[in-house]
């Protein structure tokens, strides 16, 4: 019997949802990870979800989230609202950055992802610097539990910025890179490189990012409207410094990854 995963979206930024919670999944090679990812030779995807038993109180489910690099990102915002939709009610997801409530209304899942990280050893940043106005293209940078660097101009500079910033030596854990327009106090237009995945359609942590890196500047108030290709992301950046993100999520199809498949890539060389 193969193993069943769902696809979802939310605004285009797409995963794969496989559930190990009662067949335990072994999937430790990054190269089956990424055949997974190809959109090609695999299903197809920014970003390879598992959920799993969870191992804190309070939890609901364990979520790890993987790049088509293979590489594990920390945090996955748009993925961790399609998980809440899939599980239905108001889960509690634990995931590496730690213990993320989520609720839904009207159609919409908001997950409340925990409080950014400024400090240059938490981004992780290679030295110490001002994180609200780095050296780099004057961005600003921050983890959402995985690291940001937002840059206030056009869009049309992520295809040509991203790839060099991504690997950039300030960054020793490499980064998301955000292009930020700001179009009013309370409406950024995104477009994000994400680590590990390139150009995606949307990033939920991102936003988050591009909203905190944004406030703490004094470009925008502490709720906007982040818009991204497919639709917008509502952001507030809390009192108690958490950031809740709310959206849509769609889900896509179900199906069954054929065993011979998987045995293939198993043993697949790199
Ligand atoms: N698409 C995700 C971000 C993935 C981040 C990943 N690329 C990383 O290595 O941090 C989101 O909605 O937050």
């Amino acid at each position: 019997m193969g193993v069943s995963f769902t696809k979802m979206h939310g605004l285009g930024n797409d995963f794969i949802i496989l559930d190990g919670r009662t067949t335990p999944l072994s999937l430790s090679s990054a190269t089956l990870i990424s055949r997974l990812c190809d959109r090609r030779t695999g299903i197809g995807c920014d970003q390879l979800v598992t959920l799993s038993t969870p191992t804190r109180d309070g939890a609901d489910v364990l979520v790890r989230f993987f790049n088509p690099d293979g590489s594990e990102a920390g945090a996955c915002g748009n993925a961790s609202r399609c998980v809440a939709a899939l599980l239905g009610g108001n889960p509690t997801l634990q995931t590496q950055n730690g213990l993320l409530p989520t609720s839904q209304e009207n159609g919409l899942v908001s997950v409340l992802m925990g409080k950014p990280h400024l400090d240059w050893q938490a981004i992780p940043l290679a030295h110490n610097c001002d994180t609200a106005h780095l050296p780099l293209h004057d961005g600003a940078a921050c983890s959402m539990g995985n690291p940001h660097l937002t840059l206030f101009r056009s869009i049309e500079d992520a295809a040509l910025l991203g790839p060099e910033l991504e690997t950039d030596p300030l960054f020793p854990e490499r980064a998301n890179i955000g292009f930020a327009e700001i179009l009013s106090p309370t409406h950024i237009r995104l477009r994000v490189w994400e680590r590990g995945a390139g150009l995606t359609l949307a990033c939920g942590s991102g936003a988050c990012a591009a909203v905190v890196n944004a406030a703490r500047r004094g470009l925008v108030e502490r709720t906007c409207r982040v818009t991204m290709e497919c639709g917008s992301l509502t952001i507030t950046w809390k009192d108690d410094g958490s950031v809740l993100m709310t959206g849509p999520t769609q889900t896509v199809f179900t199906g069954t990854l054929d065993e011979s498949w998987l045995a293939q890539e198993q043993t697949a060389t790199p």
